[in-house]
């Protein structure tokens, strides 16, 4: 026998498990049942492709169930199942450690007060150590297919666990729950049996009881008790009912089943495909998103099964990665089930499917903006970030994906859509504007709206940091341009006349400003975009503007060529007309220093040498004071 402990964050899990989850003990049934039919999904997938597992059907290998046994009086349950089964390793890495990064990250960031918090906790699946909120003794016996050997993994769920040899018929594994005081109510035939038609009826594969059911003798006029076994669940794939069958419990249900979340899903599509290909979509979004949807190692959420037999959970290739918060199930008539995740990559029929499911989840979502916009504002509050992404990859979609993503704005409070600001439009605005950068206060004080401003022009705030990436690449709403007011050419349209002779007159001026600022500018020029400040720095069209070369170096780009921006000046401004008449040329420097200096502060860039900024500043002060 060898003892073992747990890994720190299973017992931080346990922890957080067995203080916050009162409330919800009967899950624990859902979870060890779930578990067991994902077993069973991956053992049927392997004796269907596998000539290695196929010759062990009826030798090692039993037709697919999930056994459920109570012991009242011991006050145990059983939940056995003949499926894929773990060895030795298998139970020390899957049940004595915690695999996903995502339920990692989450209890490292959780405050003590958020630890005590249930509903933060169902956000991710507890699985397997929820066992230990009913049970003061787990017992594991597992034998793998294709093995010989089982093994016995036992635990009181507090520091670590303990595996021996043991003996198992066949291939499968059985949880043997010693029931604690919390758990005691669950040693009852009818308790069990309403929690499996609760949570766990879809589960396609049949599950039965074994108890002691009592008997009433009308001759003896006493209760008899005989050991029975009955089937509990309905044991169909739920999502090839249809819909009229199914009510609202049953989607929810399957879905918490599926994600081990808590909560309901916010939306769910259910979709039957037939004709040239036939399939059958569930797609679920969850209410919150997923903790690892910024993550690298993502989780992803859709089960492919091809004739109800489930293949994998893993494929990247079922949804494009912008909807990788989806959860549900894929089930196609026409795939073969030996398809592996290589065919995956270029198969057809699996790419007509996608296709059809991206269009399917993005016209779902474009009717409930208009049929339930509470509803979506909650959607958009977890999920407008990802659609953006999906801007950037998925050219077949951008007109939707346009309709449905939403915008902070300088005339609305809250979020609005590019259909909102186009019905919003002046009748002189010949385009729709957006300014990009990483902070949203910065952005609405920007000078580059003071002109927008001025002639009552709506300017979209983009705040996002991956704003600038993806916007940059769309250039047109409809028929309509999208501009960004940080770049050159938005002001063109906002041109007003009279300018030669204004150009003519700053001539001079701004060829002294030009030698003083030198190689830091690239050009200086007269704007047509300011009100009320003197200067601001824009960057020509095919350029990054300032913040994105910031957040590039921060990624680590090197040898980015100089940031060298166009300065504007505004020749309405007082500062600029006294310059106009100055001839003191320690005074224009100073200036012509001050006015680059602040619009870079402006953009949020900060100052390359702040010392000598300063001495300046306090140079000119001490000249006003
Ligand atoms: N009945 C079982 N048969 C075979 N393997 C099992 C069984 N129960 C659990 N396991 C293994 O233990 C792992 C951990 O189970 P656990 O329920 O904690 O998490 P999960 O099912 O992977 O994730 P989640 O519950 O969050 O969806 C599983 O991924 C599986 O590999």
């Amino acid at each position: 026998m060898s003892k073992q402990q747990f890994q720190t964050e299973v017992s931080q899990l346990l922890q957080l498990i067995v203080h916050s989850l009162y409330s919800h003990p009967e899950i624990f049934l859902r979870e060890l049942i779930s578990n067991s039919s994902d077993a069973l999904d991956k053992l049927r997938h392997l004796t269907l492709t596998d000539d290695a597992y196929k010759a062990l059907v009826g030798n090692g290998i039993e037709p697919p169930r999930i056994e459920l046994e109570l012991n009242e009086d011991a006050r145990t349950i059983t939940i056995s199942d003949t499926g894929i089964g773990m060895n030795e390793e298998d139970l020390v890495s899957h049940l004595g450690t915690i695999a996903r990064s995502g339920t990692r990250t989450f209890l490292s960031q959780l405050s003590g007060d958020q630890r005590k918090d249930s509903n933060l906790i169902g956000q991710f699946g507890v699985g397997f150590y929820s066992a230990f909120m009913v049970a003061d003794k787990v017992e594991v016996i597992s034998r793998k297919a294709g093995d010989d050997k089982a093994w016995k993994w036992i635990s009181d769920g507090k520091t670590g666990f303990e595996i021996e040899p043991a003996e198992r018929a066949s291939a499968g594994t059985t949880v043997l729950l010693h029931l604690n005081e919390e758990g005691a109510q669950y040693a009852n035939s009818y308790r069990l049996q309403e929690i499996v038609r609760k949570y766990s009826n879809h589960i396609a594969f049949p599950i039965f009881l074994t108890y002691d059911k009592s008997e009433g003798n009308a001759e003896k006029k006493e209760s008899i008790k005989s050991r029975v076994t009955e089937q509990v669940n309905a044991a169909s794939a739920m999502w090839q009912r249809s819909k009229s069958e199914l009510t609202d419990e049953d989607y929810k249900e399957l879905y918490k089943s599926l994600t081990g979340d808590w909560e309901d899903p916010l939306l769910w599509f259910h979709t039957r495909a037939e004709g040239t290909l036939e399939y059958t979509t569930l797609f679920y979004i969850p209410a919150k998103a997923p903790l690892d949807l910024y993550q690298t190692d993502y989780k992803t959420g859709v089960k492919l099964y091809v004739k109800r037999v489930f293949i994998m959970d893993d494929s990247r290739e079922l949804l494009p990665q912008y909807l990788r918060f989806v959860r549900g199930i894929i089930d196609s008539e026409d795939l073969p089930l030996n398809v592996s995740r290589e065919i995956l990559q270029q198969n057809k029929v699996l790419a007509s499917i996608k296709a059809a499911s991206v269009k399917k989840i993005l016209s779902e979502l474009k009717s409930l903006s208009t049929s339930n916009p509470e509803k979506y504002a909650q959607f958009i509050a977890e999920y407008n970030r990802p659609l953006k992404e999906g801007l950037y990859g998925d050219f077949a979609n951008r007109e939707t994906l346009l309709e449905l993503i939403r915008f902070k704005s300088t005339k609305v409070d809250g979020l609005t859509s590019l259909a909102e600001a186009k019905a919003r439009m002046q009748p002189e605005q010949k385009s729709l504007y957006y300014i990009t950068g990483g902070n949203e206060a910065l952005l609405r004080n920007s000078p580059l709206l003071e002109i927008y401003k001025k002639k009552n022009i709506e300017v979209l705030i983009l705040d996002d940091d991956i704003d600038e990436i993806v916007f940059s690449a769309i250039d047109k709403y409809g028929e309509i341009d999208l501009k960004a007011a940080n770049k050159g050419a938005a002001s063109e349209d906002l041109k007003s006349e009279a300018e030669p002779e204004k150009a003519e007159s700053l001539k001079p001026l701004i060829e002294k400003l030009k030698a003083t600022l030198g190689d830091a500018v690239k050009e200086i020029r007269i704007s047509t975009r300011l009100a009320d400040s003197p200067s601001v720095i824009v960057s020509d069209e095919d350029e990054p503007s300032a913040r994105m070369r910031q957040m590039m170096q921060a990624m680590g780009q090197k040898n980015l060529p100089e940031l060298k921006p166009t300065l504007e000046i505004n020749p309405d401004h007082e500062i600029i007309k006294k310059l106009l008449t100055k001839t003191d040329d320690a005074a224009i420097q100073d200036a012509a220093w001050l006015l680059f200096d602040q619009a870079l502060l402006l953009e949020g860039v900060p100052l390359k040498d702040p010392a000598t900024f300063v001495q300046r500043l306090n140079r000119v002060l001490n000249q006003s004071i």
